[in-house]
């Protein structure tokens, strides 16, 4: 565990309390790329994906599942996901041919329903916008299917702002791996230390930490069900606007 700051400890003098209780890393990180998760860090899907899971219990006749347990099933794709809402159970495996049956009716609901109640999380607009100014080269992260990564990113006003998205489907490897890490470090043509990832669970940290990149989390997100004070971080940070304060572009060698 090595939060730096709680949502609870941020306040004005964040950025003076950073500086005083680091030795590990000096704050402002100097980084040139910054990488940000979706669901849970960018915006509040979990009412439309909890709406797609219901739609698909229901229509399968089996038991709803509240938004709050939703929630917690969120963070390791669709098809975990829809394991999880079919056996109310974290690591169970539902029979080979309910799953069969049961995954391209979530997918079915999930396309009809990607942008009904999800929006951005408080700050995120504002600290994009803060991240895209001060020069960071942007790129998106997400275990989501890139065929509701791509129109959930349009509908919402932020795709434009990544160069690179990255869905747990574009590449053979997804987050916890640090596969889709190292592949934005690549592209940019960055060392890992030069990029950061601000997520909002296990999978984020666990990812980037085997990429060797920094990992700021915030609190609001899912973490499938866990505290995010209990992740190996580099931060905690209340908002991306925050995030934004905590790291400063870093000049070409
Ligand atoms: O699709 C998921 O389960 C989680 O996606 P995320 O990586 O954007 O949090
Ligand atoms: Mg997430």
């Amino acid at each position: 565990m090595y939060p730096l700051f709680s949502a609870i400890d941020m306040n004005k003098e964040l950025f003076s309390y950073a500086k005083s209780t680091v030795d590990r890393l000096h704050f402002p990180l100097p980084v040139k790329v910054v990488m940000i998760d979706l669901d849970g860090t960018l915006l509040d899907t979990a009412e439309d994906l909890a709406l797609a899971a219901n739609l698909m219990l229901r229509e399968l006749g089996r038991p709803e599942h509240s938004v709050a347990t939703i929630k917690s099933y969120i963070g390791k794709g669709i098809q975990r996901l829809v394991k999880r809402a079919l056996t109310g159970d974290l690591n169970a495996e539902p029979e080979p041919q309910l799953l069969e049956v049961a995954l391209p009716i979530y997918k079915k609901h999930y396309a009809e329903n990607v942008h009904v109640h999800t929006k951005p999380f408080p700050g995120v607009k504002e600290g994009v916008e803060l991240l895209r100014k001060a020069g960071f080269r942007l790129a998106c992260i997400t275990n989501k299917s890139e065929s509701f990564t791509l129109p959930l990113l349009r509908a919402t006003g932020f795709h434009d702002y990544f160069e690179i998205i990255l869905s747990g489907d574009s590449l053979p490897k997804r987050k916890p791996d640090p596969m889709p890490l190292t592949h934005i470090c690549k592209y940019f043509n960055v060392q890992p230390h030069e990029a950061v990832l601000m997520g909002d669970s296990l999978n984020d940290a666990t990812a980037a930490r085997a990429a060797g990149c920094h990992v700021f989390c915030v609190p609001y997100g899912y973490n499938e069900g866990r505290d995010v004070r209990e992740l190996d971080c580099d931060a905690i940070v209340p908002s991306l606007v925050e995030a934004s304060q905590l790291i400063v572009k870093a000049t070409p060698q």
